[in-house]
């Protein structure tokens, strides 16, 4: 954009959220570049009206229902126009915002990204669930749209950064690296205590809940590389992990020749968001700068699928491929509030996933070629993992 333009409008889906919140502060900071269009959250009404209120947004949705009183209530008199519900999420990735933000969490993220791809929006996409529950479906909807897909994960923002698109054939390796999670040194004896409070507790990231136990497991790096194998169109074999403690490297790019192009910054989210928002050029974000003396060095490990299975698992439903890796997320998602609500221990998380595999392959299950098959089948591996819920099985008996 040039000084005499009008600000983009952005559109952030999640905006209650940590990618949320983060993309805010950034917008907030270039008032003349940007703009906020529409919002949405799931329940948090106070601070979904605080956010439309002072960004003076056109939109506000909520996707639980009983919350419309309570936010319409709160935008009374403000010009914001309020919606809750499922289809007040696709309203707002419809609105025609210059850009989107993808940062709901979960598969519920879905309807309104995809919505947004289909009418071939600019997306800045963080939900990655979105890809691993719906790849195919989902890029094949955003090439049909016209839909630009930028990517905020901080791995595949790098990714973005060092692929050049006129050398991909040129590309030998993708390497996406891995904090190792706060249990990177854990036994497994000392696994099968872990704590909720402990398991969020991030060593170099914070982030929402749900992204954080995903870290903790290493399921977040599986979902990653099949996120990967969607964004870049790379195979699994030439798709690796590799365990980096410090989070200064984010991925790497190995090309024919023996280069590694690498990209490197502090772990804060406001970098990899503020390249998303204004690709192809860059906007200043206000991080803390990279001293790689005074960091003296960088560390680098194999993972170990031993006491983190679910990497194992990841790749084994890329692999597959079919609908295997929407009942992998399915699973997950039902496994890691289980054991947000200390229903289930940390390592059952693994187990109840491995178990929604080992269904979906005597099942065989189909790739999800729409919206409608996708949420069904979704919703099948849901039910397949709480029927491994202990309370679940105790109301069931
Ligand atoms: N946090 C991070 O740094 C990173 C996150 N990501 C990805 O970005 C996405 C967002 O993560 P994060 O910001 O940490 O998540 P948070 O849990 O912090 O925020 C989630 C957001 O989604 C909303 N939400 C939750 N459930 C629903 C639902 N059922 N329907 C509609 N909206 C819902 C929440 O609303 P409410 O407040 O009302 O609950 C909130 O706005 C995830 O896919 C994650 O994997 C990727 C890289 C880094
Ligand atoms: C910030 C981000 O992109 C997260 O996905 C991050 O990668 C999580 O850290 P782990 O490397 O521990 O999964
Ligand atoms: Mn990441």
């Amino acid at each position: 954009m040039n000084s005499h333009d009008a600000p983009e409008r952005i559109t952030v889906l999640g905006a209650t959220g940590s990618v949320g919140q983060n993309t805010l502060d950034l917008i907030a900071r270039m008032p003349e570049r940007f703009a906020v269009e529409a919002v949405t959250a799931n329940s948090n009404v106070d601070a979904l009206a605080d956010i439309a209120i002072r960004f003076d947004a056109r939109f506000a949705a909520v996707a639980d229902p009983a919350c419309y009183e309570p936010l319409k209530a709160a935008l009374s008199g403000t010009g914001v126009e309020a919606a809750a519900g499922p289809g007040a999420l696709v309203e707002a990735a419809l609105r025609p915002a210059d850009r989107i933000m993808a940062a709901i969490v979960g598969a519920a993220g879905l309807a309104p990204t995809l919505a947004a791809a289909e009418r071939g929006a600019t997306i800045l996409l963080a939900n990655k669930e979105c890809l691993v529950t719906a790849g195919p479906l989902f890029m094949r909807t955003a090439k049909a749209g016209g839909a630009r897909v930028l990517p905020v994960d901080s791995e595949h923002s790098a990714i973005f950064q060092a692929l050049d698109p006129a050398l991909s054939r040129c590309v030998e390796r993708v390497t996406l690296t891995a904090s190792g999670g706060p249990f990177r040194t854990w036994s497994m004896e000392r696994l099968a205590a872990v704590t909720p409070q402990e398991a969020v507790r991030h060593p170099n990231w914070s982030m929402g809940a749900k992204i954080s136990v995903d870290s903790a497991t290493l399921m977040n790096k599986g979902l990653e590389l099949i996120e990967a194998h969607h964004l870049f169109d790379i195979e699994s074999e030439r798709l690796d992990v590799l365990v980096h403690p410090e989070s200064i490297i984010h991925g790497f790019v190995a090309y024919q020749d023996g280069s590694v192009v690498a990209q490197m910054a502090e772990p804060d989210m406001r970098t990899p968001i503020a390249y998303s928002l204004a690709w192809p050029e860059r906007i200043p974000a206000p991080t803390a700068r990279l001293d790689l003396a005074a960091l003296g060095r960088l560390t680098f490990e194999a993972p170990d699928s031993q006491r983190f299975p679910a990497l194992r698992l990841t790749r084994y439903a890329l692999e597959t491929g079919g609908g295997t890796a929407t009942v992998l997320n399915a699973a997950n998602e039902i496994a890691v509030a289980s054991f947000l609500t200390k229903r289930i221990g940390f390592p059952d998380i693994a187990k109840i996933v491995e178990n929604g595999l080992d269904r979906s392959a005597t099942e065989r299950v189909g790739e999800p070629y729409s919206l409608d098959d996708a949420l069904a089948l979704d919703e099948w591996a849901r039910d397949v993992a709480l029927s491994m819920i202990p309370e679940r099985l105790e109301q069931v008996s």
